[in-house]
């Protein structure tokens, strides 16, 4: 039986054709794969993506049992969650895959360290419920029972993904030899955990450690010559792609603000409803969208991204421009509401 072109179906081939003709560039919009394939766009990517690198070959994976691996997997992201969706973990693929792809990267990872960055990025917020881990730790909830209030949510959606590949025709690593699946759910494990927003700071400082004693070969391609360094970059690679929003183009980063927002006032109705103060920037009567895009940009997303542009100088540079152009509108786009007089 042979699998449609993209992995999954669609109507409008010649519209599929032309968007998904962009999935190795960074203005890719998953938006519109979500729209084009009635909601399967990681589906739709990852399958692509893997097909693309030739990794179903290497690794023997037959091409319906990744289609139900991930259609599966895509089925169990929340349709309903604004921002922490199946669009979200396309889009994390998608620049995951791009990044991968940089020429300073090039013949510097290993094919299990390549299928194991794709995966994670594929997983990485699996069954996310839209409330974030403060909030699950502060309820008291299940979860954070079960995790004792460390990476809660980051933990779960590691552990649904492997759940869910024991699932009948879902064994997507069974021709994986056993050495092979131990060193990918090892990779994958660190990954998704480095998802986590509480280990950005410690990440960025190692990045930051290796970029001042960067060693390159003549060609200019990174050399990585420890496990530690690798995992490393590896960690910050699917970081950045999930804190990618703000280098892409303009219009794509203002949708995943509008989501992000979006789902984060849902969570200040419930604390507020529920009689717990309110989180930062969650509260819809005294949000300052643009304000806090800026402050993001300037504290977090900047100070990562101006690292990974130096690891891989100059491929990001186009990425670090969008970023910058992004901060200024956001910039000017805050309402210099009057200043509140002394009476
Ligand atoms: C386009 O806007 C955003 C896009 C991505 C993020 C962001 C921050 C950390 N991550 C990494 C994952 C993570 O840890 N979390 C936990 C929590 C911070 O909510 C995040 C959503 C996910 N992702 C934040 C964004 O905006 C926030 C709302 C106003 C300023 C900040
Ligand atoms: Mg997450
Ligand atoms: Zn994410």
């Amino acid at each position: 039986d042979v699998v449609p072109r993209f992995g999954v179906s669609y109507e409008k081939e010649e519209d599929m054709e032309n968007e998904m003709a962009n999935v190795d560039r960074w203005g890719f919009d998953a938006f519109k794969i979500d729209h084009l394939t009635n909601h399967k766009p990681l589906t739709a990517v990852t399958f692509t993506i893997l097909q693309e690198r030739g990794l179903l070959k290497t690794f023997q994976i037959p091409q319906k049992t990744l289609i139900a691996y991930v259609m599966t997997l895509e089925g169990n992201y929340n349709k309903d969650v604004k921002y922490h969706n199946q669009i979200h973990a396309a889009d994390v693929v998608q620049s995951t895959n791009y990044l991968l792809s940089a020429p300073a990267l090039e013949n510097v990872f290993t094919d299990i360290e390549i299928l194991a960055a794709l995966f994670a990025a594929a997983i990485h917020d699996v069954r996310h419920p839209g409330l974030n881990n403060q909030f699950l730790i502060a309820s008291s909830s299940e979860l954070a029972i079960l995790y004792n209030d460390e990476s809660v949510l980051e933990n779960h959606s590691v552990a649904v993904a492997f759940k869910l590949l024991q699932l009948e025709n879902c064994s997507l690593f069974e021709t994986l030899t056993k050495k092979q699946l131990q060193q990918l759910r090892r990779l994958v494990i660190d990954m998704v955990l480095a998802t986590d927003m509480s280990k950005h700071m410690s990440l960025l400082a190692d990045l930051k450690t290796m970029v001042e004693s960067k060693k390159v070969a003549g060609s200019g391609v990174l050399l990585l010559d420890n496990y530690n360094d690798r995992m490393m970059v590896l960690k910050n690679l699917v970081h950045c792609a999930d804190l990618g929003n703000p280098t892409k183009p303009l219009d794509i980063y203002r949708k995943w603000t509008e989501r992000v927002m979006e789902e984060f006032f849902l969570q200040g109705d419930l604390e507020r409803q529920k009689g717990m103060e309110v989180s930062p920037m969650m509260d819809r009567y005294n949000a300052s969208v643009e304000k806090s895009q800026v402050g993001f940009i300037d504290f977090i997303v900047h100070p990562l991204w101006e690292t990974w542009a130096d690891l891989v100088y100059p491929d990001a540079q186009e990425l670090l421009d969008n970023l910058e152009e992004n901060r200024d509108w956001y910039s000017s786009q805050i309402r210099n509401s009057p200043t509140p007089t002394s009476e």
